[in-house]
């Protein structure tokens, strides 16, 4: 099984329940979006997907390894793009692709080889050699998204990755990672947009640190994703 499994996950930070026995499952090579407005719980769950912190109740599978008992493993087959950029804006494209490389032991002919085809998935082998201050906001996210996939995961994770970038912009990067979806690429994609969810889409709505409702977006929006969510959260007028 190449894809995520959650199970009865929950996460308090003192007093407050950020998740509530949380459960979900992306099959491999699914786009799933998770979608919740401010304070859903979306950057704790990630939290717990990536091992920077961790709960003592659930269960967390990522391409079948479990995350407490494997957790390398698990990590090995996961690729993440967190909220905030994380990019040596005074190196080259392909030198940040390299570094990162290295930071999973991979090297030399081999690490360029890895970095020269990521780019090229990601539409940006043509800027390999730019300087990263140089890059728009939606290359320098694509070269993140390039980066998480050097070292071949089949799960990616993203939290909220178009924050700061316009319409146009978020539209062509969310489009892109649906394609790399529909090349077997399992993806939990995070946000709070709905415009960014597609009817064909996997869709699980977090709330409050609850699971309000998963299934197929265009079964669960109907008509109108963004009405159907306001409602469900609340925040209708
Ligand atoms: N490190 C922390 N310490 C204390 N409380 C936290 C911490 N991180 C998150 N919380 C709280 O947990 C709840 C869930 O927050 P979280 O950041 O996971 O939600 P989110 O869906 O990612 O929100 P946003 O879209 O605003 O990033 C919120 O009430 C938040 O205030």
């Amino acid at each position: 099984m190449s894809g995520l499994k959650v199970t009865g996950l929950s996460h308090a930070w003192g007093a407050k329940k950020a998740l509530d026995d949380v459960s979900l499952s992306v099959e491999p090579g699914r786009f799933c979006a998770l979608l919740g407005p401010n304070g859903a719980g979306k950057s704790t769950l990630f939290g717990l997907l990536t091992g920077l912190f961790a709960s003592r109740t659930g269960r967390i599978e990522i391409a079948g390894q479990d995350m407490a008992r494997h957790p390398r493993a698990a990590l090995a087959r996961m690729g993440v793009v967190f909220q905030q950029p994380t990019i040596d804006l005074d190196l080259t494209v392909r030198r940040n692709m390299l570094y990162f490389a290295a930071l999973h032991g991979i090297t030399g002919a081999e690490a360029g080889r890895r970095a020269d085809a990521a780019l090229d998935r990601l539409g940006m082998a043509e800027r390999a050699g730019e300087v990263a201050r140089a890059l728009n906001g939606g290359h320098r996210r694509r070269m993140e998204i390039a980066r998480a996939l050097m070292h071949g995961p089949s799960v990616l994770l993203l939290d909220e990755p178009t924050v700061g970038l316009d319409a146009g912009t978020r539209r062509a990067l969310t489009d892109h990672v649906h394609g790399l979806a529909d090349e077997g690429l399992t993806v939990l994609w995070a946000t709070h947009l709905t415009d960014e969810v597609h009817p064909g889409d996997r869709l699980v709505v977090l709330h409050r640190g609850r699971v309000l409702a998963d299934g197929l977006a265009g079964e669960i929006g109907g008509a109108d994703l963004t009405e159907r969510f306001l409602e469900m959260t609340g925040a209708a007028a």
